[in-house]
């Protein structure tokens, strides 16, 4: 059965060879144009859609729903080009995975492991750089940086972070948890690809720069909360303060992350810590605000199983432990010409298993 039925109907930016841009949504195997529908949806991004808010996304989904389900005007997806669906404006990266943080602090810093006094008291997260967001199936070009001191040379630790990012809507400050579904529309597959040779040379003390802002791929289709089944979130300990209460909505997405043609590892969404309420709740308390097309990750997701981690650092414990792909060729970080596929399903609403696309990248050199 196709996770791309009438229960799910993401909404991505298509276009045709010479054509224009059109929103439309995926069914099946192919890409509905919603261009006839008119209003919010004859553009060629989503961002009025974005800005119309919840009611608006609501109606516009039952119209749609409508619209697929009596029309033969079907594209096939291989033959049309899929676009960055909608302009970014801010993006924010989370580290909200509790197993993620512990791994990678035992890599980087084996002198004190374990998690940062602040983690399990509010979302940690970082600003990030919109104008190089990118569509899946952008070639990412391996960046150069100081790697070591003195040193400026292609980054030889490239690796990935498969994450599951939120797309805003409707702007706002100081946006409660339980207001969370009034701002977000839906959500998208996110690679932060990140140099780590750069990063542990430049992160000491403000965090990751160039090590992460020369590309973050995402997935095409966005899925909208409203097809999503929710979850309830891990416990926490302690009880955060009351801006970060009630925790919000958790959601069961599977992550799967494949090294060229190797299943090398299936990120759980579920274990995350924060939940996606929690660190927009967290990312405006101060007064700053979001706008229509912020994104904002969730951070690394890993679970606890070695074949859970989200990033290439982890699995292969810094390159110490190299993975085998199916070719029989070992892998420590990334090679000129690798390809990285991030995909992922989830329980929907409609009660049938739905897909969240893929986010892909090959490495240039
Ligand atoms: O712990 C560190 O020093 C670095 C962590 C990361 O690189 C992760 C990051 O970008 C946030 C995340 O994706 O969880
Ligand atoms: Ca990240
Ligand atoms: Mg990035």
């Amino acid at each position: 059965m196709s996770r791309y039925g009438i229960d799910n109907l993401p909404y991505g930016v298509f276009s045709r060879p010479r054509g224009d841009r059109r929103i439309g949504v995926r069914l099946g195997s192919t890409v509905v144009d919603l261009a006839p529908l008119g209003g919010l949806l004859a553009a060629p991004t989503l961002n009025p859609l974005l800005e119309a808010g919840r009611p608006q996304w609501t109606e516009t989904r039952r119209r749609v729903t409508e619209y697929v389900s009596g029309t033969t005007g079907r594209i096939p997806l291989s033959e049309v080009t899929l676009h960055l669906p909608f302009e970014v404006a801010d993006y924010t990266d989370f580290y909200s995975s509790e197993q993620h943080a512990r791994n990678v602090s035992q890599i980087l810093r084996p002198d004190s492991p374990g998690l940062p006094p602040a983690w399990r008291h509010l979302p940690i997260g970082y600003h990030g750089r919109s104008s190089t967001v990118v569509v899946s199936g952008t070639p990412i070009r391996r960046p150069s940086g100081q790697i070591a001191e003195g040193v400026y040379a292609p980054s030889e630790r490239l690796d990935i972070e498969a994450e599951v990012g939120f797309v805003v809507g409707v702007p706002g400050r100081r946006i409660r948890t339980a207001e969370f579904a009034e701002h977000v529309f839906g959500v998208v597959l996110v690679n932060d690809w990140s140099a780590r040779d750069i990063q542990a040379w430049e992160y000491r003390p403000l965090g990751p720069f160039l090590a992460k802002s020369f590309a973050t791929s995402v997935s095409p289709w966005v899925v909208p909360l409203d097809a999503l089944a929710t979850t309830e979130p891990v416990a926490q300990d302690p009880v955060p303060l009351d801006y970060l209460l009630p925790a919000g909505p958790a959601f069961d997405i599977r992550l799967a992350v494949d090294w060229n043609d190797t299943r090398v590892a299936t990120p759980p969404f579920a274990a995350m810590y924060w939940t996606a309420a929690q660190q927009l709740a967290h990312l405006t308390s101060n007064g700053a605000g979001v706008r229509t097309g912020d994104l904002y990750a969730s951070g690394t997701v890993s679970g606890p199983a070695r074949d859970e981690v989200g990033s290439f650092l982890e699995l292969t414990r810094n390159g110490a432990e190299p993975v085998k792909l199916t070719d029989g060729s070992l892998r420590r970080f990334l090679l000129d010409g690798d390809r990285v596929t991030i995909s992922a399903t989830a329980p929907g609403a409609g009660g049938t298993e739905i897909g969240l696309g893929e986010v892909t990248g090959t490495v240039l050199a």
